[in-house]
């Protein structure tokens, strides 16, 4: 039978659709996503959830002229599904696709690269100021989820939304849910605010005023604010938190019911100062696996659909987060001191098995990696040792509070970034590509980058054992299948290990990039090509010997980095050489590998290594070109 999904090239095609219809339609996207998740994975939970609410906005609004901003925009798959990209979607995360979250190259009706929380209420206001300068008319709707909402940054952008009193809608996503459960004050507040009476008084009292008079323009407004004045007879004058930052406020709204939501968008929309409209929503909405294990679903890799199982990958080594967590859990057995932090990543980073173990000595701040960090500098100053486990492109958030409030505190903590490196499917907004840079330059920091999981258990050991900040970076994914210590041992700072003996050439290769050395070295072994191969383990301090001693013993010297060329490791390399090579010295050839000045599109991890040359196949080219140049 033809689905109405098939009819939809624009959102304007929406518009002519009943509320019937649209339920229908709403049905149909679920199983497009369901059906296209199942093959490539993704971010099925939050889309189910928010398909009425989407449907809603682009029913009411007049996208691109109007503009529908996304926050992560991990709950976009609808938005795409109705603005021109069913027939790719099919490719949703695979190289060359179209991507999980928001991308204004894929298409007119994105407005920002979505991908990192808590950023799109200052895109939006930044929209709606744009607009006044300009003096157009355009809509500005933002819709973030009420974990995101707790960010520092939506929090800065509130505070400048109720000053500037400039007309935009943010609709707020409640699902009672982050990644897991969310935690924090705020949440405590929304669940407050969804079961308070007087709330639920109101929200019928707006119902039956919208549903007595139709769209009521500014009317709505000062039905708003004159129930907010009334609410304030209620309930306790904290319990007003938006309305008394100045955005005029909603009470909860049923968000899978599309005839509530179009009126009562329509209706806000003509307000002439921003409005929070609050949607309740269930995260999985619609697919029973999903609503049953909203975590699980939230990012799910390819599943069948009947059973809501992940297909298997086939059994390979440990993931480096499992191994991280069980070696974390040996550590805090011995050293009561220890204290573990996350932002909203407890199950990504491994430290739910923590959270079990060690309710009080666990921390989840939410999305909130600054304060994260800047709390890991007070808890080591009252004489604990934080543990911060951050993923590596969510570390980038909090680069001040790594400088300011630990490195110049020059305060113990270990911080261990997990996917360091490229993450792969989901893209350029998630690659852990600059953290061998952002750490390196801190003075005081310490920067352990293991190339396997016994070396993981190993760096782990010795950051909780020395003095200062020290950074621990490892990749997403499988570790390599190396057997790990049953008692850990501490590694000798800045020293690092020759894998692979040989005169010719000398690879100084980082992390994971080790694997793909050794591999190389392999193929020009065959080839009579003698390759040294260093596993250099510490990224910062560097082992300045063996650098010196590979550029004078060798004809070549290559570097080779998951991390952007600028300030990373091979950078490092090549200061030492400037630094401590004497002018008598034979200056030897000298390369970097790693990501060029660009970034990173998604794709299979392998696939991505391949384009920028940093598989075993391109360092081996790379050799063999620049041997045949000497
Ligand atoms: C800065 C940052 N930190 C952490 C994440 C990882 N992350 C992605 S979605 C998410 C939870 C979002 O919850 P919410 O905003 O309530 O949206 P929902 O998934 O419930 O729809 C988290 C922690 C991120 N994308 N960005
Ligand atoms: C949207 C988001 O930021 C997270 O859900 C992220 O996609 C998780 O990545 P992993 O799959 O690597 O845990
Ligand atoms: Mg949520």
């Amino acid at each position: 039978m033809a689905r109405i999904l098939d009819m939809i090239s624009s959102p304007a095609d929406l518009k002519v659709l009943t509320d019937d219809e649209l339920a229908i339609l709403a049905s149909e996207i679920r199983e497009q996503m369901i059906s296209t998740t199942s093959r490539t994975g993704g971010h099925l939970a939050p889309s189910l959830g928010v398909v009425e609410l989407v449907l809603a906005c682009h029913s009411v609004l007049n996208c691109p002229k109007d503009k529908l901003v996304f926050d992560v925009g991990h709950q976009s798959y609808a938005h795409k599904l109705v603005t021109g990209r069913l027939e790719q979607f099919d490719t949703l995360r695979t190289f060359g696709g179209i991507s999980g979250f928001t991308k204004p190259n894929e298409s007119e009706y994105d407005q920002h690269p979505s991908g990192h929380a808590s950023d799109s209420l200052s895109v939006a206001l930044g929209l709606a100021m744009a607009r006044d300068l300009r003096g157009s008319d355009e809509k500005i709707v933002s819709i973030i989820g009420d974990a995101a909402l707790s960010g520092g940054m939506a929090f800065e952008a509130l505070n400048q939304i109720g000053q500037v009193q400039t007309p935009m809608v943010v609709i707020l996503n409640d699902n009672e849910m982050s990644i897991a459960k969310n935690v924090g004050a705020l949440s405590s507040y929304l669940g407050r605010s969804r079961t308070s009476r007087s709330y639920t008084q109101t929200r019928d009292n707006i119902q039956s005023k919208l549903e007595s008079t139709g769209r009521l323009g500014r009317g709505l407004v000062d039905v708003l604010r004159n129930m907010k004045d009334s609410i304030k007879q209620f309930i306790i004058p904290n319990e007003m938190l938006f309305e008394q930052l100045g955005l005029v406020c909603t009470a909860p709204l049923d968000g899978h019911n599309i005839p509530e939501l179009k009126r009562t968008l329509e209706a806000v929309l003509e307000s002439d100062v921003p409005v929070l409209m609050h949607v309740v929503t269930k995260k999985g909405a619609g697919y029973e696996p999903a609503e049953k294990n909203p975590e699980k679903f939230h990012g799910i890799a390819p599943f069948d659909i009947a059973t809501g199982e992940v297909k298997s990958s086939g059994g390979g080594a440990p993931k480096y987060t499992s191994v991280f967590s069980q070696a974390l859990l040996k550590e805090a057995e011995a050293n009561q001191d220890i204290v573990a932090i996350t932002a909203a990543m407890s199950s990504g980073t491994g430290l739910d098995a923590f959270a079990k173990q060690f309710p009080e000595r666990f921390i989840d701040v939410g999305i909130a990696e600054e304060h994260a960090v800047g709390l890991a500098s007070g808890l080591a100053l009252g004489g604990k040792l934080p543990v911060v486990a951050i993923y590596s492109t969510f570390m980038q958030r909090a680069i001040d509070q790594l400088i300011i409030n630990n490195a110049l505190a020059n305060t113990h903590a270990v911080f261990c970034l997990d996917r360091g490196g490229l993450v792969g499917d989901d893209g350029p907004t998630h690659h852990g590509m600059f953290d061998l840079t952002y750490t390196r330059m801190i003075p005081n920091m310490k920067v352990l980058a293991p190339s396997n999981e016994a070396q993981l258990v190993n760096g782990l050991h010795t950051a909780l054992h020395l003095d200062g900040p020290v950074t621990l970076r490892y990749p997403r994914g499988e570790a390599r299948g190396v057997e790990v210590p049953d008692e850990p041992e501490m590694l000798e700072v800045g020293k690092s290990i020759t894998t692979r003996e040989g005169d010719d050439v000398a690879i100084l290769a980082f992390g994971r990039m080790v694997q793909e050395a050794e591999a190389a070295a392999d193929m020009l072994a065959e080839e009579g090509i003698s390759v040294r191969v260093v596993d250099m383990l510490w990224v910062k301090p560097m082992d300045e010997e063996a650098i010196c001693k590979a550029s004078l013993e060798t004809k070549l010297v290559v570097t080779v980095e998951d991390n952007i060329l600028a300030g990373g490791a091979g950078s490092g390399a090549m200061e030492v050489l400037t630094r401590r090579l004497v002018p008598s010295d034979r200056r030897p050839q000298f390369v970097m590998l790693g990501i060029p000045d660009e970034f990173v599109p998604q794709g299979k991890v392998p696939q991505l290594y391949h384009m920028l040359g940093i598989d075993a196949e391109g360092i081996a080219d790379t050799v063999r070109r620049q041997l045949a140049a000497l």
